[in-house]
C-alpha cells in the first residue's frame, strides 16, 4: 500500500492500514462520489456495512479508480437479521457482488444480539470461519463484542478475530475492553473515533489543537494513531477528508495524551448503543 498512512499487522498475519474512510450515513446515491474523493487523497481502507446500504457505492468508486483491488482494504458487517448460517452465507455473496470482487479484507459480525437466536452468535462466528477457511474473506473479526462474548469465541470456536470494532473516543476511552482485545492479540478499531464531532468544541481538545497548530479533529484523530488503534472517520466534507488524512506530521507529547484521556465519561459518553442491550434488526 503506496502513502504515509502505517500498516497494523493482524493475528492471522495480514496487514491493514491503521487510518481509514468510514461510510455509515453516507447516502447510497452519494457514496462512490465520496469514496472517490477519499481514494484521490489517498485513502485506501473503506469501512462499510451492509446495514449502511452503501456497499455498491463503494465498489463502484473501487472500480473507478482504475487501481488494483489489492492496493485496497475493503471491510464489510454481517447485517444483524442474517445470523443464522444460510442467511448468512447468502448476505455474504451479495456482499461480494456489490463490491465486485471475488474477496473482502475483512468481514465482521456487526453486533452479537444477546437477546435474539437464543444468543447464539457463536454459530454466527462458525459460519465466517467458512468464508475465511475458503479464503473468500482474508479475515475475519466481531464488532461490540465485549469480553464475555470474546470468551464464548475463544473457548468455542477455532480462529480467533483479528479485530474487535468498538467506539473509543476521549469521551468512552473504552480501556478496559481495549487492554482485554490487546492481551488476546485482537487489534482495536475504534468507531466514531471523533464522537461523531460531539469532542471537538471540548476545551481541551480545543487547547491542545491550539497549541499544536491543528484541528480539534486531527488532535484526536492523532491520539488514536498513537494510542494503537485503527479508525476510518466519516465525513461528506472533502476538506473534512482531506483534513482527517493529514495527521502523520505531528506528535502529541505525554501531557497531551493525558489530558485528552483523561476526558473519558465512561458509560455516559456512548454515543452509540450498548453492545448487551442492542438487539435491533433493520427492517431491510
Ligand atoms: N461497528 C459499528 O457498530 C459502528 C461502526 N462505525 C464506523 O465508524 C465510522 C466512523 O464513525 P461515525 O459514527 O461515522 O462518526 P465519526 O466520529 O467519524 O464522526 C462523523 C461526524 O463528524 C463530522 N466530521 C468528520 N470529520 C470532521 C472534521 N475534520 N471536522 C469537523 N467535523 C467532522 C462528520 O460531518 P460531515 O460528514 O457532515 O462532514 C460527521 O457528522 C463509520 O462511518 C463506520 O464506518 C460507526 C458507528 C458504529
Ligand atoms: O454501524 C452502525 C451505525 O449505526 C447504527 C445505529 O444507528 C448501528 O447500529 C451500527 O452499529
Amino acid at each position: 500500500m503506496s502513502s504515509a498512512v502505517p500498516d497494523i499487522t493482524l493475528n492471522d498475519g495480514r496487514t491493514i492500514p491503521q487510518l481509514g474512510f468510514g461510510v455509515f450515513q453516507v447516502p447510497p446515491a452519494e457514496t462512490q462520489k465520496a469514496v472517490e474523493t477519499a481514494i484521490e487523497i489517498g485513502y485506501r481502507h473503506i469501512d462499510t456495512a451492509q446495514m449502511y446500504g452503501n456497499e455498491a457505492g463503494v465498489g463502484a468508486a473501487v472500480a473507478a479508480s482504475g487501481l488494483n483491488r489489492d492496493e485496497f482494504f475493503l471491510t464489510s458487517k454481517l447485517n444483524n437479521g442474517f445470523h443464522l448460517p444460510d442467511d448468512a452465507r447468502r448476505s455474504f455473496d451479495e456482499t461480494l457482488k456489490a463490491l465486485g470482487t471475488d474477496h473482502i479484507d475483512l468481514f465482521l459480525i456487526h453486533w452479537p444480539l444477546p437477546g435474539r437466536y437464543n444468543g447464539d452468535f457463536v454459530q454466527t462466528w462458525n459460519t465466517l470461519e467458512e468464508f475465511y477457511r475458503d479464503g473468500r474473506a482474508r479475515s475475519i473479526g466481531v464488532s461490540n463484542f465485549t469480553q464475555h462474548h470474546l470468551g464464548r469465541l475463544r473457548a468455542e470456536t477455532q480462529v480467533r478475530p483479528a479485530v474487535n470494532q468498538i467506539e473509543v473516543h476521549p469521551y468512552l476511552t473504552n480501556d478496559d475492553l481495549r487492554t482485554y482485545n490487546t492481551e488476546n492479540e485482537i487489534a482495536n478499531e475504534a468507531y466514531s473515533p471523533i464522537a461523531q464531532g460531539e469532542v471537538l468544541g471540548d476545551p481541551v481538545i480545543v487547547d491542545i489543537a491550539r497549541q499544536a497548530g491543528k484541528s480539534p479533529a486531527q488532535v484526536v484523530l492523532r491520539w488514536h494513531i498513537q494510542r494503537g488503534d485503527i479508525i476510518f472517520p466519516k465525513s461528506k466534507t472533502a476538506d473534512r477528508v482531506r483534513e482527517n488524512f493529514e495527521i502523520f506530521d505531528f506528535e502529541l507529547d505525554g501531557s497531551a495524551m493525558a489530558s485528552i484521556t483523561s476526558l473519558d465519561r465512561g458509560e455516559k459518553g456512548r454515543t452509540g448503543a450498548n453492545p448487551d442491550t442492542m438487539n435491533w434488526i433493520p427492517e431491510n
